[in-house]
């Protein structure tokens, strides 16, 4: 198991925060606008963890591969580790395959067992989680695992519409992608996700990126965030 051997707090220095309502509360959210800060390598020993959030179709995937390429992280998506997990024959894999049917959260367990064994047999020390944690039971069981908090969580925002259409054209044969599931992960979503994304917003962790551009525009507000990673 890795040791935190560093605090990257500084990393939010050039960053301002803006405030909305959701759901009749208040929320702070930071917003990155420069990649000048100064944060510690990451060593192997420790984990460089990045949490990726975001709604259904927001972008998450697509920007990790641009992740992945430009920086050099392992991209861990916990949708596609709970989709193998089903095509392997799994004695989980029909109560899975049910939950993404219904747009709904698997347990917790689950899916941290399966994030968890992914990191240990990885050579890599930096990791994407991608679409994790979902909830604050996600989030929770998370940190108890593997008793670490990510260094950074980066929230696609994007707007319903937006990602309806987009999930609607994937076209990649995933059982959730129809509107009626999608209706459903909306919910899901802002019923279960607003307060994880409060929760990392006031740690200072949180990264809010207007998803809506080209795929290359996105990025060029990602890239910023990680410019002092070398790869
Ligand atoms: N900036 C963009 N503009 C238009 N289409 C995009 C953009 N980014 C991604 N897409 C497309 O939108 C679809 C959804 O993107 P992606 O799979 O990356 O989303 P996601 O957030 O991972 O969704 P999910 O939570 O459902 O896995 C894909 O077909 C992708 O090619
Ligand atoms: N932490 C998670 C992540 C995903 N799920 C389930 O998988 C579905 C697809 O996830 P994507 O990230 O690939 O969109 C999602 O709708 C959930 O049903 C989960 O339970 N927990
Ligand atoms: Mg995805």
């Amino acid at each position: 198991m890795w040791r935190r051997v560093a605090s990257v707090s500084h990393l939010f220095s050039h960053s301002k925060s803006t405030k909305f309502n959701q759901g009749g509360s208040t929320f702070k959210i930071w917003e990155t606008f420069t990649s000048e800060s100064e944060i510690p390598t990451p060593s192997k020993g420790s984990p460089f963890i990045t949490f990726v959030l975001g709604g259904p179709g927001s972008g998450k995937g697509t920007q990790c591969a641009k992740i992945v390429e430009a920086f050099g992280f392992t991209h861990i998506s916990a949708g596609d580790l709970l989709r193998r997990e089903i095509a392997s024959g799994s004695a989980y894999g029909s109560v899975i395959l049910s939950t993404i049917r219904e747009g709904k959260i698997v347990p917790s367990q689950v899916t941290v067992q399966l994030i968890q064994k992914e990191m240990e047999s990885s050579d890599n020390y930096k990791f994407l989680i991608d679409g994790f944690p979902r909830s604050e039971e996600n989030r929770k069981a998370f940190e108890q695992t593997i008793g670490t908090e990510p260094d950074v969580v980066l929230f696609f925002d994007c707007p319903e519409q937006e990602m309806v259409k987009r999930v609607l054209n994937r076209n990649q044969g995933r059982v959730d992608d129809n509107i009626d599931t999608i209706k459903k992960r909306l919910e899901i979503f802002d019923e279960l996700n607003w307060p994880v994304i409060n929760y990392y917003s006031q740690r200072g962790k949180l990264h809010k990126i207007n998803a809506v551009g080209t795929v290359d525009e996105i990025f060029e507000k990602v890239r910023p965030i990680f410019a002092p990673l070398s790869k």
